[in-house]
């Protein structure tokens, strides 16, 4: 085991970060984690490894020069290429170099070799003539499928699914976060440990002596049956934990909804701009990396509006197609805090190849956690980002393609960022009311709040106080109801 890489299934781990970095005010926190995420960049020649404590034999995800392959079954040539293009982008986010790739038009996936066997030859060329080390195919491939592409191409096969983990265990920064990333991998893992020498033997640097010894076996149970019993029990032990530290959040979630201050949640497509764009709205240092994935652990961030009024912006994780189904999970309770806005800003790569998939993908999955939680979506403003990026024509497309309702901007240069403020407060304005009340001298606190959290239209001192015409949230209003006067 390296120290740069990601040793995502200890449990030290997960105890020893007293504090959640993400809910630090300070703005260059986003900075920091950059330069700390930089700093952790794999060496060539290193690798990652998913052994360490459950001291299984597990295919090592050497994620180095890698070869692609995807097996085109439907829809265009462009969008074909657009999953490889996404792929390469995952393969480099998570620290590979790649080296070339393979699309093969099948009707379906080969059930023995994912592509087919004469694909496979071609492939085992390009692996050798590259001198690539890894093997990434596009989808989910079944264990079988791995071993029999592996003994063809005679280099590490790996597949999108393992390639999203690495990079979710690679940015996890929460301990709900971790937990949740040690728990998916621990799931798609089980089905995949293979016994003992069988994979060895073909992977150098292995280290299949390194075992719990005899000692930690249990009577009559093989290698494999204990290693799968223990990661079943780690399972277990991660479940509780993720159970208590959701309540612990929903707690914390509720208080929040108490406060009147409008919660505005940004969400979309990943590397759509979400993260650059809490920044510029906000001038918070959020940590924005060219790179999918970039942020794993929801973002709080207090920001104020030009009027004064205050607002709470979450960013959230980023979406992406056919996202491992052991994610699901972790990445729902990323966005269950959507439900609880009081907007949703839906930000969308402009620039992209297929933004229209990109906005139907990220709304079909908003719908299902809003089923699910039982709860009314939040109004959604669409915004098109990156325009900067994006020809004259393209721009009058999607214009076109999107409706009116959309606000183009470019986080980069700043462009329509008044406008996005304006719809926004709009949006958070709706709800409030305007009144008169008397404050007593001793309630400096309640003056402050209005300051905060609404606005002051006229204000006048008297003997016992300050009268004031106020503009603030209904919730708060309801509140302060009996000083009106
Ligand atoms: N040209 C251009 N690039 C942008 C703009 N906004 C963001 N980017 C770039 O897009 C990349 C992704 O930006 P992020 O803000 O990290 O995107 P995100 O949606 O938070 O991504 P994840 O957290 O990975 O899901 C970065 O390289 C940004 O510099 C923009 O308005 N124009
Ligand atoms: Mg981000």
């Amino acid at each position: 085991m390296t120290e740069s890489s990601a040793q995502i299934l200890s449990d030290a781990d997960l105890d020893d970060r007293p504090g959640d970095p993400h809910r630090d005010d300070d703005p260059t926190v986003g900075e920091l984690q950059l330069s700390e995420r930089a700093s952790l960049q794999r060496v060539a020649g290193l690798s990652t490894e998913l052994t360490d404590v459950t001291e299984v034999e597990y295919r090592q995800l050497r994620l180095e020069k890698v070869v692609l392959v995807g097996v085109w079954t439907e829809g265009s040539a462009a969008s074909a290429e657009a999953n490889m293009a996404e792929l390469a982008a995952l393969a480099e986010t998570a620290g590979s170099q790649v080296l070339d790739a393979l699309i093969q038009r099948r009707s379906k996936p080969d059930s023995a070799t994912y592509i087919g066997s004469g694909k496979a030859e071609e492939l085992r060329e390009i692996v050798l003539a590259t001198g690539a080390d890894t093997v990434i195919c596009d989808g989910e491939l079944t264990p079988a499928q791995l071993t029999a592409l592996e003994k063809v191409v005679k280099v590490k096969v790996i597949d999108r699914t393992a390639l999203i983990l690495d990079i979710f265990a690679q940015h996890a920064t929460s301990r709900e976060g971790k937990a949740q990333v040690s728990l998916a991998q621990m799931e798609y893992m089980l089905p995949r440990l293979r016994g003992w020498g069988e994979s060895m033997s073909r992977q150098a640097g292995g280290r299949a002596g390194s075992n719990g010894g005899v000692g930690l076996r249990g009577p009559g149970e093989t290698k494999i049956e204990t290693d799968r019993r223990r990661i079943r029990e780690r399972m277990a032990k991660l479940r509780r934990e993720i159970r208590d530290m959701k309540k612990a959040r929903t707690t914390k979630r509720a208080a929040r909804n108490r406060s009147a201050i409008p919660s505005i949640t940004v969400a979309g497509y990943t590397n759509a701009g979400k993260s650059s764009l809490v920044n510029a709205m906000t001038g918070a240092g959020v940590l924005v990396q060219d790179a999918l994935f970039a942020t794993l652990d929801p973002t709080t961030r207090r920001a104020t509006l030009d009027d004064g009024r205050a607002v709470v912006f979450t960013d959230t994780v980023g979406f992406v197609r056919h996202l491992p189904t052991q994610l699901v999970e972790a990445f729902r309770s990323t966005l269950e805090e959507v439900v609880d806005a009081d907007l949703l800003l839906h930000v969308v790569d402009g620039s992209d190849p297929f933004p229209m998939e990109q906005i139907s993908a990220v709304r079909q999955v908003i719908s299902e956690v809003v089923a699910e939680e039982k709860a009314e979506a939040p109004p959604e403003l669409l915004v098109i980002n990156k325009i900067d990026a994006i020809d004259g024509n393209r721009l009058t497309e999607l214009r076109g393609a999107v409706g009116a309702d959309a606000v183009f901007v470019s986080a980069r240069t700043g462009e329509g960022l008044p406008e996005l403020f304006d719809r926004v407060r709009e949006f958070v304005g709706r709800e409030d009311v305007e009144l008169t009340i008397e404050v007593p001298f001793s309630r400096g606190d309640i003056v402050s709040r209005i300051h905060s959290e609404g606005e002051v239209l006229t204000s006048e001192h008297t003997e016992s106080g300050t009268t004031m015409k106020v503009r603030v949230p209904a919730a708060f209003a309801g509140e302060i109801a009996d000083l009106e006067v």
